[in-house]
């Protein structure tokens, strides 16, 4: 592993440490961005776009993060043997993907719940899982299901519950030009599949209130 490739630094659960970048990658997409801004009618020289190109290179690299993070590792370090056998739900979890249609942001929330099997989880590993899916370029569907896969396979629980809702920017900023509304997908293993009462409890549970 190369110095400069601080972004494949793993530590031992998985995670990757976002606090420097992988130089080469970097200079390379930053090279493509200086001839897009000239394409765009830009003057790249000029003092506002010097370092525009470096600047989107490292955001891209930032937004895409995920790639670099293993996210059933992530939920491996922190599985605990517990007797506790009802429903976990985790909800308002803050999401920012990118649409692989556009590259452009969609964003909002998941809520996530699953039914312990012998085994629960570390709380902060849920988002954690979330965040190692949705920075990469996603559609909402594959990322609901991907976090849903995740969480059933590695923690084998008696079912895992998803449900997204988001705004995509390309609805609302160019094409269609949808300013409010919002996409909500859902996932379902197990339990909450089979059992009416269980999916209407967690999907009661995500729309009350704490207040
Ligand atoms: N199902 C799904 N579609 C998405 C998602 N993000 C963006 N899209 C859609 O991807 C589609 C791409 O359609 P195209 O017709 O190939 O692209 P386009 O000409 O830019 O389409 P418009 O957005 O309608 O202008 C659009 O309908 C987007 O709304 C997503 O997460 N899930
Ligand atoms: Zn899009």
């Amino acid at each position: 592993m190369s110095n400069k490739d601080v972004l494949k630094g793993e530590s031992r659960d998985g995670y990757v440490k976002i606090d420097r970048y992988n130089e080469d990658k970097i200079e390379a997409v930053a090279t493509h961005y200086k001839d897009i801004l000239g394409q765009l009618g830009e003057n790249p020289e000029r003092e506002g776009l010097l370092k525009t190109p470096e600047r989107v290179a490292k955001a891209l690299q930032y937004l895409t993060h995920g790639y670099d993070l293993k996210p059933d590792e992530i939920l491996k370090g922190a599985m605990f043997e517990e007797d506790y056998s009802q429903m976990v739900v985790v909800k308002d979890i803050e999401v920012y993907s990118m649409c692989e249609h556009h590259m452009l942001p969609f964003f909002g929330k998941a809520h996530i719940a699953y039914i312990p099997n012998g085994h629960i989880v570390g709380l902060s590993k849920i988002p954690r899982v979330v965040d190692a899916f949705a920075r990469r370029l996603q559609v909402q569907e594959r990322l609901t299901n991907e976090i849903r896969d995740c969480i059933q396979n590695t923690l084998n629980p008696m079912g895992v519950a998803v449900v997204m809702e988001c705004r995509h920017l390309c609805m609302s900023m160019r094409g269609v030009q949808k300013q409010n509304s919002v996409t909500t997908t859902s996932a379902f293993t197990g339990t909450f599949l089979s059992n009416d009462k269980t999916r209407a409890e967690f999907l009661r549970l995500i729309t009350a209130s704490l207040d």
